[in-house]
């Protein structure tokens, strides 16, 4: 029987999905902890952007359940998962502000486009999220006129616009200076606390992530390879953990992405030089003998 039922916002049990031919998950099992900052992370490729978008129902799993609230997602009416998803926030890397809209307008937008509130009240409630994210007095400007940071914050303030109950973010911090990425670290943690919401952060951003992170999952190969407090994280004896965490290029996580051998690649552009013609061309491009 388990013990925590409550406590998890989102359960995702025995995960399969493929893109087409290409498996991205073989059997995953994740609790998202309500209130929490939950990080996931994980070597380029292996579906953390596709976990994101089982969880938004935009994708459906081959086999195994995702459920938010106590629904379960894949299974749920259009209209109801409308309204699930309205209560999902999602910020995108590249934040995708409306570029012919204010800040303000910008912001409005969800409250104009889903709620039948007056004018007096979204312009109330844009002032107040536009001041959690510290940019009340942006809010005139266009998004032109905006630095990547502020952008992402304004889109931030946009997320928070229908009071979610979760907020997932897809590399909140790619591109961002140092300064604009710890205001951005800080900002995530701050609203989660302040709201009572509960974040999913999926970032190559490992140690900014971490600091701010109540629990990390890391996924590698279709599977789970790790998961745990940022603490039994780095303490973690995976070698594919070590890998990931400590940035190294080539490990359990190989460098090259699979598919057919370089040499019998290189040489099948060459269809009709002899073989001992191959062999010299393989050769000159590689630095080695053709096998
Ligand atoms: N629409 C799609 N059609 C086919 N394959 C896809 C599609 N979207 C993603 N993939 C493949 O699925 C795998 C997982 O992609 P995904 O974007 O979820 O990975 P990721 O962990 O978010 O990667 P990154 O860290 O580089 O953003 C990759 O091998 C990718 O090539």
């Amino acid at each position: 029987m388990s013990t925590e039922p409550d406590a998890s916002l989102v359960k995702i049990r025995g995960l399969h999905f493929s893109h087409g031919k290409r498996p991205v998950f073989k059997g995953v099992d994740i609790n998202i902890q309500r209130g929490k900052v939950t990080a996931i992370m994980g070597p380029s490729g292996t579906g953390k952007t596709t976990l994101l978008r089982l969880i938004g129902g935009q994708l459906h799993p081959d086999a195994g359940t995702v459920e938010v609230d106590g629904y379960q997602v894949p299974s749920l009416p259009r209209g109801e998962l409308y309204a699930l998803r309205r209560r999902m926030g999602m910020l995108f890397q590249t934040g995708a502000l409306l570029t012919d809209l204010s800040v303000f307008d910008n912001v409005a937008f969800p409250l104009r486009e889903h709620t039948r509130l007056s004018e007096t009240m979204i312009r109330d409630l844009v002032l107040i999220k536009l001041q959690a994210v510290g940019l009340r007095c942006a809010r005139h400007l266009m998004p032109s006129e905006l630095s990547g940071g502020m952008a992402r914050r304004v889109a931030l303030a946009r997320a928070i616009a229908l009071d979610p109950m979760m907020i997932m973010y897809d590399e909140p911090f790619t591109g961002q200076d140092p300064i604009s990425m710890g205001t951005l670290v800080q900002l995530i943690r701050l609203l989660n606390d302040a709201l009572g919401l509960t974040s999913i952060i999926v970032s190559h951003d490992v140690q900014e992530t971490a600091s701010i992170s109540d629990y990390i999952y890391i996924l590698s190969g279709g599977r789970v390879v790790e998961h745990g407090t940022p603490g039994q994280i780095n303490r973690s004896g995976s070698a594919a953990v070590k890998q990931f965490m400590e940035g190294l290029p080539d490990g359990p996580v190989p460098f090259h992405y699979p598919g057919r051998d370089y040499a019998e690649d290189l040489l099948s552009a060459e269809q009709g030089t002899s073989a001992k013609g191959l062999r010299r061309l393989f050769r000159r491009r590689t630095g080695r003998e053709a096998a």
